[in-house]
């Protein structure tokens, strides 16, 4: 397979995809000012390499919540594989595992969690157990937030993922203008079966799995938080964190890690670059709680940069997907092999033996002049 990096993927996948659902996977919010600014803030971030340190090659691999990582990379949660590649999230959980990637399962697939899980597990090197987390949207039925966190600790999840970035649901004007607002026929939200949505009852459950039936609902408080923390053992995990403040108040509700983001430029346009407030948060949470960054993470230097920054560990959202559409559970994996083989490179060239050798010193501004 001929790709030379991840833009050529994206390529690769605007070319097969129906043009409505490439605008789905690539759109953001209004202006998509944030999109273009998550990309763009990496490149003003310079590298300095240090030299003759006899570092050897580096070890990438690293540990997460006690996860076990063999870089650090994970696969952010993104809806709807199935209009991306038929095989969908299976092919995405196999290519994850294979590679000892944790996959951050959206409740939003198009395959239900048990089978990702299963595809999981039959994909992990020498029987590991593979590294899957599930993203939650906290519904305001707790009944049924309740039911889908059993069925993630069942099926073998170990986090729980809540975005806490989305009381409603960003203005997608390319959506809009497609007149895309369902899934096409055929392909449902595998999760949501079962969930009696607004509108939908007099269908008595059976025609469920609608995405409509999700409710981003601005009632959601931390006392949802708190709620959860008592109703699983599993690690929190706050995405959608870029408030200092909102980072320190996660810490004292008991939080056990945030992941940086700003879902993509999908929900708030004009919110600034996740690597831009990185150190903000890193500063607010003083090393108590790892910190995750997603947003625009699309070169080895990129995961780089986000490490120096305070982060343990970094995540790809749209990457993925382009991988998917464009060759399935081979596409993704090679967008992980590409990612991989450029931070062995890049931490070799700036002299890190591993992740964790990765300081603030490398870090300049592009613009010179330098101090
Ligand atoms: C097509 C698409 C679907 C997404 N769906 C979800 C979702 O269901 N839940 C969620 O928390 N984030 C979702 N996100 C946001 C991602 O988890 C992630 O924050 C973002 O894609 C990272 O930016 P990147 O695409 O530049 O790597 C989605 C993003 C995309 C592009
Ligand atoms: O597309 C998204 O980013 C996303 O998170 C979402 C939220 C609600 C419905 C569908 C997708």
């Amino acid at each position: 397979m001929d790709y030379a990096n991840v833009r050529s993927l994206e390529e690769a996948a605007r070319a097969v995809l129906d043009p409505v659902h490439y605008d789905y996977f690539a759109g953001g919010a209004q202006d998509e000012i944030t999109v273009a600014a998550n990309e763009a803030a990496f490149a003003r971030i310079g590298l300095v390499p240090r030299i003759l340190r006899g570092a050897a090659r580096p070890r990438l691999g690293t540990t997460v919540l006690g996860a076990e990582m063999s870089m650090p990379v994970m696969l952010s949660p993104t809806a709807f594989h199935k209009l991306a590649h038929p095989e969908a999230e299976r092919a995405t959980a196999r290519a994850a595992a294979a590679a000892g990637v944790t996959m951050i399962s959206a409740m939003l697939s198009t395959v239900a969690i048990e089978d990702i899980a299963a595809e999981a597990r039959k994909a992990a090197p020498g029987g590991a157990e593979p590294s899957l987390w599930f993203q939650l949207y906290v519904q305001p039925d707790l009944g049924f937030t309740e039911a889908i966190v059993r069925r993630a600790e069942a099926a073998g999840c170990r986090a729980l993922v809540v975005t806490v970035d989305s009381p409603a649901l960003g203005r997608h004007e390319r959506n809009d203008r497609n007149d895309f607002h369902d899934l096409p026929p055929g392909m449902r939200c595998e999760n949501l079966r079962e969930l009696p949505g607004e509108g939908l009852r007099d269908l008595g459950g059976r025609d469920s799995g609608h995405v409509r039936q999700v409710v981003l609902s601005p009632e959601i408080s931390w006392d949802h938080i708190a709620w959860l923390r008592q109703i699983s053992d599993l690690p929190i995990v706050l995405k959608g964190v870029l408030h200092p403040r909102d980072a320190r108040l996660a810490v004292e509700n008991g939080v056990d890690a945030l992941l940086v983001s700003n879902h993509g430029g999908r929900q708030l346009d004009t919110t600034p670059a996740t690597i831009d407030r990185l150190p903000i948060i890193a500063e607010a949470v003083q090393g108590q709680v790892p910190l995750l960054l997603d947003g625009g993470v699309r070169r080895g230097t990129d995961v780089i940069k986000a490490l120096a920054l305070g982060a343990t560990a970094t995540a790809i959202g749209r990457p993925a997907v382009w991988g998917l559409a464009a060759a399935g559970e081979a596409g993704v994996a090679r967008v992980l092999d590409l990612l991989r083989n450029e931070l062995d490179n890049a931490l070799t060239l700036c002299g890190c033996a591993s992740p964790q050798d990765v300081t603030a010193e490398l870090l300049t501004t592009m613009e010179g002049p330098h101090q």
